[in-house]
C-alpha cells in the first residue's frame, strides 16, 4: 500500500527508536519482566502516545494508518512496548469521542506524556470473551456513585494511576445498562492483586483490581449513562488494528532473525540458507507477513474512510495473529537447537505472539464477527 511522506516520517521515527533504543533492550525486559519506565517517557516527548488525538486536543492528530505503522515498528523492537502505545491509543479514543472538555483537559496531556498510566478495565472472572456479563456495578450514591466488584488480567493494572471501568449501573437492561467511570486507582477502597508471570509479552504488568465501596464524583462518568459497553467496542475496532500491527512487528522480527542466522550457519559446507527447505521456510514467511500487513493497512484505511471497519478488524487481527505464531514457530524452526534457547530473540518472539491469538477478543470471537458481518451485509461487502 502507498503511504505519504508524513507516514513515511512518523514510521522511520518509530523504526530508529526501535532500533536504537526498544530492540537491544528487549531481552532483558523479557528477562526482568521490568516495566521500562524510561523508554515509555521518552516515547512520551517523541509523541509515540496518543498518535491519533487531533491537534486541537493537544495531540499529534495522525490517522489510524499511521497508528498501524508505528505500533508494527514498536513491536518490532518490543511487543510489550508497542502493547503500551496500544492501550494508551484505546484510552486517549475514548477520551477523544467521549470525554467531556474537562476530562480530556485533566487526562490526555498526562497520558500522553506517560505521566498517568492507565488501565483499560473490562475483563473479570465470569466475563471475558462474553462481556455482557460484567458483575461489577455502580450504583447512584448521593451526587456520585459507589463502586463495586473486581477486574483480572488488566493491562498496567500494578502500575496504574487511573482505570477507565466498565460497569453495570442498572441490573436489569443487559448491556445497555452498563457505564464507563474514570476511576483513581490510588483512591480508598481500590485494591491491586498481584502481578501475574506471564509466558510472553513479559514487561507488560497486568493483575487483578478489586473495588470495595469506591466512592466516585458525577465527574467520573465517561460519556452517556447506559452506553458504556457500546463505546468499549467500538474504540476495540481501532485496537484490533492495532493488535494486528504488533503481530506483524513480531513475525517481521523474526523473518530478520532467521534470514540473517540462516545466512551465517552453516551445516554440510554451506550457509543453511542455500538449502531450498530453509529457502522455502523463509520465502512462506515473507509472504504472510506481508498478507497481513496489508490485511491491517486495508482494515486502517476504511477506519480512516469512515467506513464500516468491523468485519475488516476482525479479519486483520485473526490473520496476523495466527501468522504471528504459525510464522515465529518457523524462525525457531530455522535456528534449530538455538531458537528452543532463552537468550535467542527468536524464543522470545514465538512467546510473545501467543497472546495476540488471545487478548482484545479471541481468535474464535474474531471469526464469529466475521461471519456475523457477512450475514448482516452479505458476501461482497
Ligand atoms: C462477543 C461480542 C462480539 C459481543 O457479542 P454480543 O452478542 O454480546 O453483543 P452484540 O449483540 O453483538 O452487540 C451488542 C451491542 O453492542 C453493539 N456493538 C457490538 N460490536 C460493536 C462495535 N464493534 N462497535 C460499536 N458497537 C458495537 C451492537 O451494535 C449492539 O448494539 P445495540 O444495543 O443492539 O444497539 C463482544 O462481547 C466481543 O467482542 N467480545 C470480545 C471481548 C474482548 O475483545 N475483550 C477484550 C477486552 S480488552 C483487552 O483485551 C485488552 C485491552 S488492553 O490493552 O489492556
Amino acid at each position: 500500500m502507498l503511504i505519504t511522506d508524513t507516514q513515511r516520517q512518523v514510521r522511520d521515527m518509530a523504526r530508529q527508536f526501535a532500533d536504537e533504543v526498544i530492540r537491544p533492550a528487549a531481552e532483558a525486559l523479557d528477562r526482568d519482566e521490568r516495566f521500562p519506565v524510561e523508554i515509555y517517557d521518552q516515547m512520551g516527548a517523541l509523541g509515540l502516545f496518543g498518535v491519533g488525538v487531533p491537534e486541537e486536543m493537544g495531540g499529534p492528530g495522525f490517522d489510524t494508518l499511521t497508528y498501524a505503522l508505528v505500533m508494527e515498528e514498536l513491536s518490532r523492537g518490543y511487543a510489550s512496548v508497542a502493547d503500551q502505545c496500544g492501550l494508551v491509543e484505546l484510552i486517549s479514543t475514548l477520551l477523544v469521542r467521549h470525554g467531556t472538555p474537562l476530562q480530556r483537559e485533566q487526562w490526555l496531556g498526562s497520558v500522553m506524556r506517560a505521566e498517568t498510566r492507565v488501565a483499560y478495565c473490562i475483563t473479570e472472572p465470569e466475563a471475558g470473551t462474553d462481556v455482557s456479563g460484567i458483575r461489577t456495578t455502580a450504583t447512584r450514591d448521593g451526587s456520585g456513585w459507589r463502586l463495586n466488584g473486581g477486574k483480572i488480567w488488566i493491562h498496567n493494572a500494578p502500575v496504574a494511576d487511573v482505570g477507565f471501568v466498565l460497569a453495570r449501573t442498572d441490573k436489569e437492561a443487559g448491556h445497555r445498562g452498563m457505564s464507563i467511570f474514570i476511576v483513581d486507582l490510588h483512591a480508598k477502597g481500590v485494591e491491586r492483586g498481584p502481578k501475574e508471570h506471564k509466558m510472553g509479552q513479559r514487561a507488560s504488568q497486568v493483575g487483578a483490581l478489586n473495588f470495595a465501596d469506591v466512592m466516585l464524583g458525577e465527574e467520573a462518568l465517561l460519556g452517556e449513562e447506559g452506553k458504556g459497553f457500546h463505546m468499549m467496542m467500538s474504540v476495540l475496532d481501532k485496537g484490533r488494528v492495532g493488535i494486528a500491527s504488533l503481530a506483524v512487528g513480531i513475525g517481521q522480527a523474526g523473518l530478520e532473525a532467521a534470514v540473517d542466522y540462516a545466512q551465517q550457519r552453516r551445516q554440510f559446507g554451506k550457509a543453511i540458507v542455500e538449502f531450498q527447505g530453509v529457502q522455502w521456510l523463509l520465502a512462506d514467511m515473507a509472504k504472510d507477513i506481508e498478507a497481513a500487513r496489508l490485511l491491517v493497512q486495508s482494515a486502517a484505511a476504511k477506519i480512516d474512510a469512515g467506513e464500516n471497519a468491523t468485519k475488516a478488524c476482525s479479519i486483520a487481527k485473526c490473520f496476523a495473529g495466527d501468522m504471528a505464531v504459525a510464522r515465529t514457530a518457523d524462525a525457531v524452526q530455522v535456528f534449530g537447537g538455538s531458537g528452543y534457547i532463552r537468550g535467542f530473540e527468536v524464543e522470545r518472539l514465538y512467546r510473545d505472539a501467543k497472546i495476540t491469538q488471545i487478548y482484545e477478543g479471541t481468535n474464535q470471537i474474531q471469526r464469529m464477527i466475521i461471519a456475523r458481518e457477512l450475514l448482516k451485509h452479505g458476501a461482497r461487502a
